[in-house]
């Protein structure tokens, strides 16, 4: 087994450098099936959920080739096959992201239904309503979801979504793109990353007018044509880092960010008690004081987001007085709590409701990841609390989180990576 094993109590120092945003490489790499030539893709992060998407596109016949450790370029025009292979893209959540982009390109689509973090149920209906809008056929049966446009070619429309849904959004936009006429997705998500995919898109010759808003106009094109284009950095790993900083204390400059996407974050930190400065692409966290209780609800962007409810709750776990930590998103999304309690946290969940009691010290225990965010935060919950910690389960984390053991040590944390004398042995002979 391999574990992450930390010697916590350490105040954090220094500066650590932010990755491209996961949620936006996610779907742009698909994206890229829409474009005939040559797209030069820049600041994607070396996670496992990128390498997945890569060796997806790959196994579909597209060209990948690898720049530099951030840098890839995607020629995807001599794809013929629309069928998505099973192992790989149950294993992630946004293979669904396939589904509107081989619509998008090829009029049909076969892709099994994605997988990702557990929180309860994950629906996709919204995604599948949109596509029928448009004219698919969309058929889930036999763990396959399998869509058809009828005529052919997607047609534009009007789409109104029941909930904000990131992933619906994107997915739609995706179909959308190289449709006959013009979509308009009315309650559309507003998250960074939608309106990256869309700047994505619009560098390659698309014709997409309102992301950020909450009413998309994608104007349907013949086709998009090669190009190069950077992605956002990482709202969220940028995040963790500076819940790590407020949880441990310490001063860290949290570099190649962009401060407005953070403002969310930001505003409960300093809420909190700990002193966040906005500066051109970096932010500065400094903690010298004991946290004080807040109360967190977790919404749609620009509400403060659900990938950072666990980690803010390890903040939480130490901060004076009680708090109330609400999940105003996924139903399910505090299976980690009982691996806090281990660790001496103080936390009572109903529902979506979690308080959340301070305590003046969290201690090191063995702990396991379920998801990759609950991973994060028992990361930051190991740095700030006395003793060892082990984290087993950090497939998890490094679906999201490039080089996390490199980036944190940097800023002076005690954190390695174990291997089991097993586990290691089994390598060498593998
Ligand atoms: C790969 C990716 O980008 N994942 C993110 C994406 O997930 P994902 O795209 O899966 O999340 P959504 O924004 O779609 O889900 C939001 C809410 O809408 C509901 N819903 C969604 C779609 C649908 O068809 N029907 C439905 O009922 C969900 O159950 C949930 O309660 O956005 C979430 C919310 O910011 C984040 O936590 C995930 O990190
Ligand atoms: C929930 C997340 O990811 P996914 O949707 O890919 O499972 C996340 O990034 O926090």
């Amino acid at each position: 087994m391999t574990k992450y094993v930390i010697n916590g109590g350490k105040p954090l120092y220094g500066a650590v450098d932010i990755s491209g945003a996961k949620n936006a490489a996610v779907a742009i790499l698909p994206a890229a099936l829409l474009v005939n030539g040559v797209c030069r893709i820049e600041n994607i992060p070396q996670i496992s959920d990128v390498t997945l998407i890569l060796n997806i596109l790959q196994e579909l016949g597209a060209d990948v080739r690898t720049i530099n450790r951030t840098t890839v370029e995607i020629d995807c025009s001599r794809i013929r096959n629309a069928k998505v292979p099973d192992a790989l893209a149950r294993k992630i959540r946004a293979s669904y992201y396939l589904i509107g982009a081989l619509l998008g390109r090829f009029g049909s689509a076969e892709v099994p239904p994605p997988g990702g973090c557990d929180f309860g149920g994950r629906p996709i209906d919204q995604h599948i309503k949109g596509f029928a809008a448009m004219g698919a056929e969309v058929d889930v049966k036999g763990g396959l979801i399998r869509a058809v446009a009828k005529k052919g070619r997607m047609v534009g429309t009007t789409v109104y979504m029941d909930m904000v849904s990131v992933g619906a959004t994107m997915n739609i936009m995706l179909a959308a793109t190289l449709a006959e006429g013009t979509t308009i997705i009315e309650n559309a998500a507003k998250e960074p990353h939608v309106v990256d995919l869309a700047n994505f898109l619009n560098s390659m010759g698309a014709s997409i007018m309102g992301a950020g808003t909450d009413v998309i106009k994608i104007r349907g094109v013949s086709h998009l044509s090669g190009g190069s284009y950077s992605i956002i950095p990482d709202q969220i790993e940028a995040g963790t880092y500076m819940a790590a900083v407020a949880a441990t204390g310490g001063e860290v400059l949290i570099q190649g960010v962009i401060p407005k996407h953070l403002e969310c974050i930001t505003a409960k930190l300093i809420e909190m008690g700990a002193d966040v400065e906005e500066l051109d692409d970096a932010v500065r966290v400094r903690r010298t004081q004991r946290l004080i209780r807040t109360n967190v609800k977790t919404l749609p962007y620009p509400g403060f987001p659900t990938d950072m409810q666990p980690q803010v709750a390890a903040c939480l776990c130490l901060a004076d007085g009680t708090s109330v930590l609400t999940e105003g998103v996924w139903d399910n999304r505090y299976r980690y709590v009982d691996e806090f309690r281990r660790m001496g946290a103080q936390i009572q969940v109903d529902g979506k409701v979690a308080v959340i009691e301070g305590v003046k010290q969290l201690t090191g225990a063995c702990v396991e990841a379920c998801d990759l965010r609950a991973g994060a935060a028992l990361v930051i919950a190991g740095l700030a609390a006395q003793g060892t910690t082990e984290i087993s389960q950090i497939r998890h984390i490094e679906r999201g989180y490039e080089d996390i053991v490199r980036k944190l040590s940097g800023i002076g944390a005690d954190i390695r990576v174990v291997v089991t004398p097993d586990e290691a042995k089994a390598a060498q002979v593998g």
